[in-house]
């Protein structure tokens, strides 16, 4: 697995292979000039030979270029870790514009079956743990591989007995956090999971606030956030248990390590093979050789959490992404807004049938009033005209046309869409209106404004239509929100269009408003329309009654009142006064 996840990352570092080949003569410039350290003050020791026989001279030319290595070893370190900090950066900027790029091609499925916290979090805390691990993977890695085989070679010219012993021993190192890391590794997984669940909760409660304060949900609220943090607490601790663990025993290991060099370095000094200076070097490079192991295991929880998150970003861009057009591609060209549903079956899911068979056939230029109880599909209808989910099976037709034979983007720009949580973003009243256009000018969304029937609020705000909008139109009320997003499908003119009458009391002059700025951009467009007002289903050319999935009945207002059937029983219930 963790091959896999190897090679993966690869495939994206790899392309900043300069970049690479550049930290490493950093690595082999900084390091090895260090290497060299350990010998020169053995040698700066056996100048000392006794009291009065101490090699001035012979002293200071060593510490001058003892003073000069350093200095030269540090810059080369740093400039290892500036380079391998970008390469690091460029790797995390792919990754993330990929995933970005992704969540643009996965179907809407995916966003309404995953908190969006969690979906955040990938993109996120998962992107900076991989950043992180990367940073020091590299550096770790490229430093841990000149400085164990510079340390072994110069270990070899002095002894290679004792040589022998340390590279017996410390290899128990590896063995040690490769166990240990197996254990941590199903940690660090559970760790990113919960961190996701608790930036979902998070999010949640931050946008649902209104909601959260007017229910009292404060005390319940913190209490399940309580609860997903306290496991985030117990996943955290575990993994950190589990990996804080390698250090100390790998310390453990190389200690013993160093005792018998101490030891057999002795022996061999008292029997004349070693001098004292030889000694210190050897025990210098022992802890030198052992050094990147320690390192290296001391960043395993990092490199496991940035292992645990890879695979989250990678289970991400492995999701299926929506089906492409059907070949050959056909164009709406002039659409005119004939609409036909054949045979057409949807589930959500599997065991769950929702519509069955259902035909529908709409002629350019009517208003089809979609009526129904909670929960009976009307939305649903929405969605598989707007392709944000697939059929299982039959067809949806425009002018003729499989929309599954239609490319998406074109296909969505014919259908101009209302809904009643208007979405706005951060920017200008002009920015947002132009949203599907941004090329339009500035007379061109001031008309789509009065079109609107937006014009007149927004000439009397501050800025006009300069003014900045919070995140989401804070500033505005719900009624200006969703005149504004009138304007935004004014201005694109599509012809077709699909509107969600607002259910949440508005004021009655922006309410009549909304309903002028509806009427007008209705004519001549083929519109279906989530009916909440009575006007309009007494308007419609059809109505649609909807009742689980299925149409039960079709026809004018008058028609199906006389039926005395469905509709009339919910028109009493629902829309009559
Ligand atoms: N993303 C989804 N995943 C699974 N089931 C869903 C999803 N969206 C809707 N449903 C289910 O499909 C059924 C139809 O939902 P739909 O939103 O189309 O109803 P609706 O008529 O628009 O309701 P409302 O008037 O409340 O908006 C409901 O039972 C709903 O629970």
């Amino acid at each position: 697995m963790k091959k896999f996840l190897l090679k993966r990352l690869w495939n994206y570092v790899g392309k900043y292979k300069t970049q690479l080949i550049v930290v490493f003569i950093f690595a082999i410039l900084g390091n090895t000039l260090s290497i060299f350290t350990p010998l020169l003050t053995g040698q700066a020791i056996d100048k000392i030979m006794g009291v009065d026989q101490v090699d001035f001279n012979g002293l200071v030319k060593i510490i001058t270029e003892l003073i000069i290595i350093y200095l030269l070893s540090s810059l080369f370190q740093w400039l290892m870790s500036v380079v391998s900090s970008v390469a690091a950066n460029n790797t995390i900027h792919d990754i993330r514009k990929e995933a970005f790029d992704k969540l643009n091609t996965l179907p809407l499925k995916y966003f309404d079956g995953n908190s969006h916290g969690d979906i955040i979090s990938r993109l996120t805390n998962d992107i900076d743990a991989i950043s992180d691990g990367l940073f020091q993977g590299i550096t770790q890695v490229m430093s841990a591989v000149v400085i164990i085989a510079g340390c072994f070679i110069f270990m070899l010219t002095i002894s290679p007995i004792i040589t022998l012993a340390v590279i017996f021993i410390t290899p128990l190192c590896f063995f040690i956090a490769s166990f240990i890391a197996k254990h941590s590794k199903r940690m660090f997984a559970e760790q990113s999971k919960t961190v996701g669940e608790l930036n979902g909760y998070v999010e949640e409660m931050i946008g649902n606030q209104r909601t959260v304060k007017a229910f009292g949900y404060e005390d319940k609220s913190l209490e399940r956030f309580k609860e997903i943090n306290n496991r985030l607490y117990k996943a955290g601790q575990k993994a950190q248990w589990y990996s804080s663990l390698t250090n100390p025993t790998t310390r453990l290991v190389n200690n013993i390590a160093y005792v018998s060099v101490t030891v057999i370095g002795g022996f061999m000094a008292v029997a004349g093979h070693l001098s004292v200076g030889n000694i210190a070097s050897f025990l210098t490079y022992s802890n030198q050789f052992a050094k990147p192991i320690n390192e290296i295991t001391s960043i395993t929880s990092q490199i496991q959490a940035a292992f645990a998150s890879a695979e989250r970003i990678f289970a991400l861009l492995d999701l299926e992404n929506e089906k492409p057009v059907l070949q050959p591609e056909e164009d709406l060209g002039n659409c005119q807004g004939n609409v036909s549903f054949q045979k057409v079956s949807f589930s959500y899911q599997e065991e769950v049938p929702l519509i069955k068979n259902l035909n529908l056939d709409v002629r350019k230029g009517n208003m089809i009033a979609i009526v129904g109880p909670t929960g009976s599909g009307k939305t649903t209808l929405v969605n598989l005209l707007m392709r944000f989910y697939d059929v299982k099976s039959g067809e949806i037709k425009i002018d003729g046309k499989d929309i599954y034979h239609i490319n998406r983007d074109k296909l969505r720009r014919t259908i101009g869409m209302v809904l009643q949580d208007s979405w706005l973003f951060s920017g200008t009243i002009a920015e947002n209106i132009a949203y599907g256009k941004p090329e339009a000018s500035k007379e061109e969304i001031m008309e789509a404004a009065k079109a609107a029937k937006a014009h007149s609020f927004i000439k009397r705000l501050p800025s006009g239509y300069d003014t900045i909008l919070d995140e989401d139109g804070g500033n505005l009320s719900q009624g200006q929100k969703q005149l504004l997003t009138i304007a935004r499908v004014m201005i694109i003119d599509p012809p077709m269009l699909i509107l969600d009458e607002a259910t949440s009391s508005i004021d009655t002059r922006t309410e009549i408003n909304i309903q002028k700025a509806f009427t007008k951009m209705m004519e001549g467009r083929t519109s279906f329309v989530i009916a909440h007002r009575l006007s309009t289903i007494k308007e419609a050319d059809t109505i649609l009654v909807l009742q689980h999935g299925d149409i039960v009945e079709q026809g004018k207002h008058e028609e199906l009142l006389d039926k005395k059937g469905y509709y009339y029983t919910l028109y009493h219930s629902q829309f009559a006064v």
